[in-house]
């Protein structure tokens, strides 16, 4: 282990020697902690992440001056459109992420390792309930859908297949995450094809380029975004273990869509079928100041802009049809291969400037106090996942139905939008639409007909409750032998112990 005396030393050359200011009080166990914690930072690459985050702050906050000038919409050969394709063409598509499916060749990757300040839990996210009839977690609906996208495959192609969930965590998430799964007997996925790594923190700066002592034996530590993705596939050999398990596309997703489509093969057939190294699931954005980044290119190249990164004029501007001219909206699924991601690793990944977040970081003030500040007071750089599409050869967008594939999980219910409320309701909605698509009916408590969509305003509960297990449904398909010509009442939760009760009898 590292010994005081050299820490002591390297702090010095990064000009970060307080962080050991209350070493005299500290017990053998705190120190050795603090040691710990301390001695895997290099100095210089630890002065220059202080110096980067205080020039960034000093900077005026928004937009990089001139970037409204710079940017463009995507071009119409760069976006590919899921709802308003032919059947034929989507079907094409479909067949094609299957057939990937089939051969193994498409693994998963969720990013799970973001703290859910805004949600307000201290738990990962997708251990979170939205109040779902059958009680599942975020993490439940995932694994389910992987396994009937499996399933589903593994039917039309006649063999097993296995889609590998590889779930980036961080201090925050690893833990509880593989107890959960544990807990939970990885929600009947084998384990083996489960791998959990994880992301590295950094340190949280104050504006004036010092790190900031969480406690005086802990430094205040922070997940280095999404996009730190790279470093820990990195540090974890992940690239070689899809390497060995003939992976050759891979879905990485955010934790906190309740609609999202694991592995979906319409969007991987699509970017397969395009040639596409790097793609972008994208909805129309629902209204100008909503917070999801904009796809777009900056001086010709396809990129992101975050929210927190256009301008209000920016995001208001209107293309000649009266829609948004920046309306692709970035819904965290992306699509790499395996080549691209090996080339980000190697070669690119230090070229991604961090961004930076300001944020309220609890602190220890010079008496030893813990202080829990009111403003902001410290600064979190963060790399961002997308940041890599600048380095695609051939980037492809693919826009789907938000009401289909899109309800994110962001604030606590006391929030109007991306609340556990509207999560559940945005799933509740789409199963009672393709239980009517199906041919179901459904009855009040009364005998009536309750009424068809679409009738009931966007931000209401269904007419009726209808809950459709990922095991016996993906996207709605097959749902007819169960359904159609029947009558329901409220609630219908259609797991596989139902679907079995109400599949015709074989004579
Ligand atoms: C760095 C990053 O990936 N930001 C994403 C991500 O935002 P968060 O606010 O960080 O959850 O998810 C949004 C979609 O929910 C997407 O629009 C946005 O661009």
């Amino acid at each position: 282990m590292a010994s005081e005396r050299d820490v002591r030393a390297r702090l010095q050359r990064s000009g970060q020697e307080h962080l050991l200011r209350f070493w005299a009080e500290l017990a053998p166990e705190p120190r050795a902690a603090l040691l710990a914690e301390l001695a895997p930072l290099e100095p210089e690459a630890l002065r220059e992440h202080c110096r980067r985050a205080a020039e960034a702050c000093a900077r005026s906050p928004g937009p990089p001056p001139g970037l409204a000038a710079r940017l463009r919409p995507l071009p119409p050969e760069r976006l590919g459109r899921a709802s308003r394709s032919d059947p034929k063409t989507r079907r094409r598509w479909e067949e094609e992420g299957f057939r990937q499916i089939a051969l193994n060749k498409v693994a998963v990757l969720l990013l799970a390792g973001g703290q859910g300040t805004r949600l307000g839990v201290t738990y990962p996210k997708g251990m979170y309930r939205v109040g779902l009839p059958s009680r599942k977690t975020l993490y439940q609906l995932q694994a389910e859908r992987i396994r009937r996208v499996e399933q589903l495959a593994g039917e039309r192609h006649g063999t097993r297949c296995t889609v590998p969930w590889y779930v980036m965590t961080s201090e925050f998430t690893l833990g509880p995450t593989a107890e959960f799964f544990r807990e939970h007997n990885f929600f009947h996925l084998d384990p083996a094809n489960v791998v959990m790594f994880e992301q590295r923190l950094l340190p949280a700066v104050t504006f004036d380029g010092k790190v900031i002592l969480e406690r005086k034996d802990k430094v205040a530590m922070a997940p280095d975004g999404n996009g730190g993705l790279y470093c820990a596939l990195e540090d974890h050999k992940i690239l070689e273990d899809m390497e060995r398990r003939g992976v050759e596309f891979v879905h990485v997703y955010c934790v906190d869509n309740i609609l999202v489509r694991l592995a979906d093969p319409v969007f991987i057939g699509f970017c397969v079928l395009q040639g596409a190294d790097c793609g972008a699931k994208v909805v129309e954005k629902a209204y100008p100041e909503e917070p999801v980044g904009v796809v777009c290119q900056v001086d010709g190249v396809p990129q992101v802009v975050e929210y927190s990164e256009i301008s209000p004029e920016t995001a208001q501007l209107r293309a000649s049809d009266g829609g948004l001219l920046y309306n692709a909206g970035n819904i965290c699924n992306h699509f790499f291969t395996r080549g691209f991601l090996q080339a980000v690793t190697r070669e690119f990944e230090p070229l991604l400037k961090p961004h930076v977040a300001v944020k309220k970081v609890p602190y220890v003030d010079e008496e030893g106090n813990l202080v829990k500040p009111l403003k902001p007071n410290g600064i979190k750089m963060e790399k961002f996942v997308f940041d890599v599409f600048q380095f695609a050869k051939n980037f492809v967008a693919f826009e789907v139905l938000r009401e289909e594939e899109f309800s994110p999980l962001k604030n606590a219910d006391s929030a109007d939008k991306d609340s556990p409320c509207t999560a559940r309701r945005a799933l509740l909605a789409q199963h009672y639409r393709w239980a009517l698509q199906a041919g179901a009916r459904f009855l009040d408590a009364h005998g009536a007909w309750l009424p068809e969509l679409p009738c009931s305003p966007p931000n209401a509960d269904p007419p009726a409750i209808c809950e459709i297990s990922p095991l016996v449904s993906y996207s709605g398909e097959g749902l007819e032998v169960y359904l159609q010509g029947r009558e329901f009442q409220s609630p219908l939760i259609l797991d596989e112990d139902q679907a079995r009760e109400l599949q015709p009898q074989q004579p």
